[in-house]
């Protein structure tokens, strides 16, 4: 067993044993504090750029399956583990672990004190590492360079159409079916009959798609760099923004055409989609300390009072005062730093959030927030949503 380090810029040094494909990206180290749905999270192109520590020490022990990857890609740079498991036991599974990181050539280094490494982490808030199998190859300048624009990397190239049925992104089959097969319990199949959803995609993850489906819309998956008329001419009923890898920042250059479409028809934004309509309405963003990466990120709904187990994955935060008061309202904060969770425009059918509605992994507590914005969509083209029961052209 080749022997295998984790290097960080700040110096430290984490041994383990190399499994995998030696890939030489040098990528933020961040952790996810989950401790299932290991498939969904190395599908999830937010990860892009990324060397994941996972906290649950041991991974990989019931496989892979062929319904639970949340896109075609594995975009994490690298991934690190205390323990792997390679004989997993579980019905479904039809693929190991570190044999699928292996196949998309993402190094896996195994054996590492995680406890230490989160520690470090969060001494030193954000911290890029590498894993080499010979760390005095790693110079001062492996650290320096402009960082990649990855959702380029993740988006599709065309739009794409999805009705009715599964999405089928996943190959072997596992996502296809009829639209009530993806398990989303307050989504009605019927609810979204006849309504068509610009899936704007920075990235986004299968189950944000199926929630839609499910709800019997029409979807179409459009690329990130999409002008407002290039939208208009798919004539859409509403817009969703994406979950997406990176700053939200790089993606400065569209966001005026954003704004525009956030204007034009009901939007709903998820995680980076959030950020992004945020900072099309004027607001800043920043870098938290370590990230909100994990499956129990509680999040108060300020109308309500109420507390809801979220799933999150991200490493910005659009910063409270540079919100626009006046046109926007903050409707969820995170219980543990405080930081803004949610947005709702005051006037405008727009709404986002930070966390991640969709699940996959982690809680569904928040699915409403899915059946919310298609009845938002709904009201707006005169339709009524019809929870569950046949929908009715108006
Ligand atoms: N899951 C996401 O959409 C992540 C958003 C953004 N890349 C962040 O890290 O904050």
């Amino acid at each position: 067993m080749a022997k295998g380090y984790l290097v960080l810029e700040t110096g430290e040094v984490f041994e383990g044993v190399l499994l995998g494909e030696l890939s030489g990206h040098v990528g933020e180290v961040v952790f996810n504090t989950s401790m299932t749905g290991y498939q969904e999270i190395i599908t999830d192109p937010s990860y892009a750029g990324q060397i994941l520590t996972f906290c649950y020490p041991l991974i990989g022990n019931y496989g892979l399956n062929a319904y639970d990857d949340e896109s075609l890609q594995t975009a994490v740079s690298g991934v690190v583990t205390g323990e792997v498991c390679e004989e997993p036991s579980h019905f479904q599974a039809s693929n190991g672990f570190v044999e699928r990181l292996e196949k998309a050539g993402v190094p896996v280094l195994t054996g590492v004190d995680t406890r230490a490494l989160v520690q470090v982490i969060r001494k030193h808030h954000t911290v890029k590492g590498v894993i080499t199998e010979d760390p005095s190859s790693v110079e001062a300048n492996d650290w320096k360079g402009a960082t990649p624009f990855f959702v380029s990397q993740v988006s599709t190239e065309e739009p794409v159409v999805y009705e009715g049925s599964g999405s089928g992104t996943v190959a072997a089959g596992g996502a296809g079916g009829s639209t009530a097969t993806f398990g989303f319990h307050s989504i009605h199949e019927n609810m979204g009959r006849g309504l068509h959803i610009a899936l704007m995609d920075f990235g986004y993850k299968k189950s944000i798609l199926d929630a839609l489906l499910e709800a019997g819309c029409k979807v179409t998956v459009v690329p990130y760099h999409y002008s407002f008329e290039q939208v208009k001419e798919l004539e859409p009923d509403g817009i969703l923004f994406s979950n997406g890898p990176g700053d939200p920042m790089a993606l400065q250059p569209w966001l005026k055409e954003m704004k525009k479409m956030t204007e034009a028809w009901p939007t709903l934004g998820i995680c980076l989609g959030h950020q992004l309509i945020a900072l099309a309405h004027g607001a800043r963003t920043k870098k938290l300390a370590f990230g909100h990466r994990g499956g129990n990120h509680p999040v108060k709904d300020l109308l309500t009072g109420k507390v809801w187990m979220t799933s999150q994955n991200h490493g910005y935060v659009v910063v409270d005062e540079s919100l626009d008061s006046e046109n926007f309202q903050i409707l969820f904060r995170n219980v543990n730093d405080g930081t803004v969770e949610g947005l709702k425009h005051k006037s405008l059918p727009i709404q986002s959030v930070q966390f991640h509605p969709e699940a996959h992994p982690g809680p569904s507590d928040t699915e409403f927030v899915f059946q919310q914005f298609i009845q938002q969509v709904s009201s707006s083209v005169g339709h009524v949503a019809s929870g569950g029961k046949e929908y009715a052209e108006a």
